[in-house]
């Protein structure tokens, strides 16, 4: 069963928690995005999980260096999953699998940036990595031509557990499920809908749905 992610790229934390507290129920990874964290530091985190104690609460560090130390960060501040770059090297993303390991937390590459996602999705998991995020950011989608049909053709073919990030939408929902991913990514299609509960419920429907 694919899981759903929200991907939350607000500001503030108190917004943060009160789309979190809209779309719960149909959501399993709360994600904690790049520049959520970068305005309110590891404080979201904290206040994420106390508040979502049983949710998979997500920061997105894209960490480049200091693997295990940012790591450490993440899982002390309540962090059930941390990403690390995939174009950074293996010894960064090794560090931070060590401190998953002593938390019993896991580790997540994000490929944003890698020419050859697919390839470098089937190297990192050797090291002890949860799953491979096969993603395109928000730059990278704004890009003329951008279609997220690249990701999910690559999921297709990984042969390991990825996720999506990338513009996953109601229309695109059903092919990231086909593709075989184990988690779906939906940051924009949920915080930036007129009603975000609802959109979370019918990708959630989308993704339950024969
Ligand atoms: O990770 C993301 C981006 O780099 C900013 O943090 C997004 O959360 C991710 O791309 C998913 O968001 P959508 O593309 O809006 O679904």
């Amino acid at each position: 069963m694919t899981k759903l992610q929200v991907a939350i790229d607000l500001l503030k934390t108190a917004d943060a928690i009160a789309l979190a507290t809209k779309v719960a129920p149909y959501i399993d990874i709360i994600e904690l995005g790049t520049p959520l964290i970068k305005s309110e530091g590891l404080s979201v985190i904290t206040a994420m999980k106390e508040a979502f104690p049983d949710k998979k609460v997500f920061a997105d560090f894209k960490t480049a260096d200091a693997g295990a130390l940012e790591a450490e960060m993440a899982f002390q501040a309540g962090a059930d999953y941390i990403t690390i770059l995939g174009a950074t090297g293996d010894a960064t993303i090794s560090g931070a699998v060590e401190a998953a390991k002593k938390y019993n937390r896991a580790v997540v590459v994000d490929t944003i940036g890698v020419k050859d996602r697919v390839k470098r999705a089937q190297e990192v998991i050797k090291l002890g990595v949860e799953f491979v995020e096969l993603h395109a950011g928000l730059d990278e989608q704004a890009d003329p031509g951008y279609s997220i049909q690249v990701l999910i053709d690559e999921a297709s073919r990984a042969g390991v557990p990825v996720s999506i990030a990338g513009g996953v939408n109601l229309k695109s929902i059903e092919a990231v499920k086909k593709s075989g991913a184990t988690v779906a990514v939906a940051g924009a299609a949920i915080y930036g809908a007129e009603d975000p509960a609802a959109a979370a419920k019918a990708l959630k429907e989308a993704l339950l749905a024969d």
